[in-house]
């Protein structure tokens, strides 16, 4: 899966697989995409595709989870130039791989990708949240930063980013209101949210006490994964949006009977497919029509 788990990739590592890609087909992508678990029908919406897939791609790990892909594909999106990732790494997939589910992130920006847009499944912390939500991502907490297993520990490549990134510029202002403006106009005002989105290390599940505390230091929901990769798309200066499908409610309550698991989640990701795909989509679009966003 990660051959050398905790191997942090040279700049020249990235650039040869971005070279290797860029080599092999004519798009020039400027958004990156990242569909999360049961999310990956984001990339079948891309015209005239070229699509890899992990394994035959120098230095890309592999994906293991069920309702990921392990595809990479390129396309363009309502005339837009994309790269998608049809899949996505976890830190749980193999121990101490932090630098390698971050890898693509460093790839995407040597692609030329200006804008990130990850997608993720979560579990819903906030009572006022209800299966099938979306909620756009304002800020995160990093449990796992907390001990340490940061992407950027180790050596830093400026060629890449400062030492000392900020992040309470995370996620990009403009398009969370493009994201509220957009999924209004498509009348999913009932169910688009905001919150804040907490990671762990997963792959077990949350217990009672853990998501009552994870509630209580104000996230509003939790999953298992895109933290990572914000911290470093915005290390390497890359404009970044993400989005929550709220799949299954946290369990809070010691009465309650609900048990989380993956199935739900991959199937409230297929409930919501569609209204997910057209609210990236046109988003996409307007980025390339409002040059404030591009
Ligand atoms: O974050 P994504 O990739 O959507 O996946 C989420 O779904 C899985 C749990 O069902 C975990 O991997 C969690 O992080
Ligand atoms: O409840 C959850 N917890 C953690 N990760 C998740 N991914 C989907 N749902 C959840």
């Amino acid at each position: 899966m990660f051959p050398e788990a905790n191997k942090g990739y040279s700049y020249e590592d990235c650039k040869a697989t971005a070279d290797w890609l860029l080599a092999q087909t004519d798009v020039r992508p400027t958004v990156g995409i990242v569909c999360g678990s049961g999310l990956g029908g984001l990339a079948d919406m891309l015209k005239d595709q070229v699509a890899f897939n992990y394994k035959d791609i120098p230095n890309f790990p592999q994906s293991t989870v069920h309702g990921h892909a392990g595809r990479l594909v390129f396309g363009t999106l309502k005339g837009r130039p994309c790269v998608c990732m049809q899949g996505r790494f976890h830190l749980y997939e193999e121990q101490f791989a932090v630098k390698s589910i971050t890898l693509p992130m460093r790839i995407f920006k040597l692609l030329g990708v200006e804008t990130v847009m990850l997608t993720n499944a979560a579990g819903g912390l906030n009572q006022d949240f209800k299966v099938g939500d979306i909620m756009i991502i304002k800020d995160h907490l990093n449990m796992p930063g907390f001990a340490g297993n940061n992407p950027l520990s180790g050596p830093n490549d400026e060629r890449f980013g400062v030492r000392f990134p900020c992040m309470s510029d995370a996620y990009d202002r403009e398009l969370q209101q493009l994201a509220m403006d957009v999924g209004q106009e498509l009348g999913y005002g009932d169910f688009l949210r905001e919150g804040v989105y907490c990671v762990l290390g997963g792959p077990s599940f949350e217990t009672i006490a853990e998501c009552r505390m994870l509630h209580k230091l104000g996230a509003d929901a939790v999953g298992m994964s895109t933290v990572h990769e914000v911290i470093i798309a915005r290390h390497c200066g890359m404009r970044v949006f993400a989005l929550s499908l709220i799949t299954n409610q946290a369990v809070m309550d010691y009465d309650s009977e609900e048990k989380a698991n993956h199935e739900e989640v991959l199937q409230t990701g297929r409930q919501r497919a569609q209204q997910l795909e057209r609210l990236v989509s046109t988003m996409v679009t307007r980025i390339e029509h409002n040059n404030n966003y591009a």
